[in-house]
């Protein structure tokens, strides 16, 4: 039997002698998109961390195809995953082709030129992005929403076999939140991110996995997960599932705060 490509087992990470993950565990298939939501403050953000190795689990362990985690170096791990995080700092003061080049990175030794096949690369990865216009262009310049295409692109030159964003749809217009879930679902990556709509983890997501205090309350498909009485309890406000006309998956609609 293949191993899942993605697994946290029992996993528990604590800050401040407080669990802030508490035994999630999950298993995700090659090519599977997982969504994992939640309430502000549920450890969405630090279960990724555990899971790309920024933060070192206090139990448990993460497996990667099998592997573990812990077990891996950094550019082997990078060879692997590639992270679009939330937050980009100053070191970001460099152009939109220098950023999306250093997905080149973990392919490449110390001493290798760029090729023509690498400018290939990271020229159609700005153009499924739609950024090829403004490759030139100082990232620190961008709008937030092309700062996360920026970022995007260049995980995708990073060819990573798994795919972790946090709140990929951040800054992004409508058009642009469906564009770069299609893109990453069509890319063939297997893909793990935290999403607050949940509308849209419904319709591009495979499975979803709810947490809220640091614990795992489900992990199922859509239409198992967001359930009335589940959601009530977790966000806390009045909601109504329905089926959408135009997607036919599952919709969430909320009450407002009584
Ligand atoms: N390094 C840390 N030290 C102390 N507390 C932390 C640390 N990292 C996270 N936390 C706390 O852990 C909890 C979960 O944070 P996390 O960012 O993982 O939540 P989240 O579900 O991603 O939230 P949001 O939806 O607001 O982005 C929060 O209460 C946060 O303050």
């Amino acid at each position: 039997m293949t191993a899942p490509h993605l697994q946290a087992h029992q996993l528990v990470w604590h800050a401040d002698n407080k669990a802030i993950i508490d035994q999630i565990s999950f298993a995700q298939n090659k090519g599977e998109t997982v969504g994992i939501v939640g309430p502000n403050g549920a450890g969405k953000t630090s279960l990724l961390k555990c899971l790309y190795g920024e933060h070192v689990a206090k139990s448990g362990e993460v497996l990667i195809s099998g592997e573990k985690l812990v077990a891996l170096s950094r550019k082997q791990l990078a060879q692997k995953v590639a992270v679009v995080g939330q937050h980009y700092d100053s070191v970001f003061n460099l152009t939109v082709i220098d950023i999306v080049k250093m997905g080149l990175i973990p392919h490449k030794s110390h001493f290798d030129l760029n090729t023509d096949a690498d400018r290939a690369i990271i020229e159609s990865a700005l153009k499924k992005v739609n950024l090829l216009d403004k490759q030139f262009q100082y990232f620190n310049t961008l709008s937030g929403g092309e700062q996360q295409r920026c970022l995007i692109a260049r995980a995708i030159v990073q060819r990573p076999e798994i795919l972790i964003m946090d709140e990929p749809t951040n800054h992004l217009d409508v058009y642009y939140q469906h564009q770069i879930l299609s893109l990453s679902k069509a890319l063939g990556f297997t893909v793990l991110m935290t999403i607050h709509d949940l509308n849209l983890a419904a319709q591009y997501c495979d499975r979803i996995l709810l947490m809220a205090n640091g614990k795992q309350l489900a992990f199922d498909t859509p239409i198992n997960v967001l359930q009335q009485p589940l959601l009530e309890q977790v966000f806390k406000l009045p909601c109504m599932i329905d089926i959408h006309p135009l997607t036919q998956k599952v919709r969430v609609s909320f009450g407002g705060v009584s």
